[in-house]
């Protein structure tokens, strides 16, 4: 997020909570359209350093819940806390990598230049800007890469530039919409892998929607599964597995396994309209 605009909220929260949706919830209220209740409630918090994954039965309002975090979207009650701050429009400490990575990269401006424009925005002075760009580069290996231009790379290599313009910014959180949606298997697998590594090795909190129930037990501490709409929360899932992940060995370990079923079934149930009792926003009637 290049701007910031956020309110002190007269509740602090405890240190180690990054993000905290507290009764969040979404109407969309279009003008000559129908409503369209998409969240219903959502509470839940992501400590700081933490990797949380959210998927959901297609529709479920994933995208909503993303856009409402990045202060994207006004919600229509509760509040979405980012650092012990409400979010009232795009937050400076966040970042977020879409899944159309064509489109979120400029393509007449190299790849160094695509990564040094948050930079720029946020006033740091250039030879600072440039060892930040150099440092992203490293992390998602493309140093070689600098002076292309994203039309010359790789979907996989495109997505890597989103990725290290989104931390070459250091955002305390990381946002991610179906990144890897749109790229080949293999290169998916290395993409998840690098967001693992980069996870532990810088320590960023990262919230990762997918609609890939395999790549959110694989890569998140956390996985939130979202009821269907109007969404509610339908279980919070702890991946405990070990935090070293490998894409053979962890893919092939019964507790993966356990943990697959576990949260496909918690989607089909979600499908079937199966959802937990939720509070009641004021004269809703179920
Ligand atoms: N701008 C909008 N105006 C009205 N309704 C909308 C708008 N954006 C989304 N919706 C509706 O809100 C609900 C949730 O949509 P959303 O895109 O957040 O779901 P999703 O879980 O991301 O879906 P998918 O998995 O298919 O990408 C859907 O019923 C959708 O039609």
């Amino acid at each position: 997020m290049l701007s910031g605009r956020a309110a002190q909220t007269p509740a602090a929260p405890a240190t180690d909570i990054a993000l905290d949706l507290r009764g969040v919830q979404k109407t969309y209220d279009t003008p000559g359209r129908p409503e369209v209740e998409a969240i219903r409630h959502l509470d839940f918090q992501i400590r700081r350093g933490e990797l949380v994954c959210v998927v959901g039965p297609s529709g479920a309002g994933k995208t909503t819940l993303l856009r409402s975090i990045a202060g994207l979207l006004d919600v229509t009650a509760g509040e979405v806390v980012l650092d012990g701050k409400a979010v009232t429009g795009p937050p400076e400490g966040m970042a977020v990598v879409f899944q159309e990575y064509g489109r979120s990269l400029f393509p007449w401006m190299t790849v160094r230049q695509n990564i040094e424009l948050p930079l720029k925005e946020k006033g740091i002075p250039k030879a600072e800007r440039q060892e930040k760009i150099d440092r992203a580069l490293k992390e998602v290996s493309l140093t070689e890469a600098a002076e292309q231009h994203p039309w010359q790379l790789s979907g996989g290599m495109q997505q890597r530039v989103a990725i290290a313009r989104a931390i070459a910014f250091e955002p305390s959180v990381l946002l991610m919409d179906e990144p890897f949606a749109a790229v080949d298997a293999q290169t998916r697998a290395e993409l998840e892998d690098l967001v693992r590594s980069l996870w532990k090795h810088l320590g960023v909190t990262v919230l990762f929607v997918t609609h890939d129930i395999d790549e959110a037990v694989y890569l998140g501490e956390r996985v939130i599964v979202l009821s269907n709409r109007p969404t509610v929360l339908m279980e919070d899932v702890k991946v405990d597995l070990p935090a070293e992940r490998d894409q053979l060995t962890t893919r092939s370990d019964r507790r993966f396994g356990e943990l697959r079923g576990h949260v496909y079934e918690l989607i089909q149930r979600a499908k079937r309209g199966d959802r937990p009792d939720a509070p009641q926003p004021e004269g809703a009637g179920f």
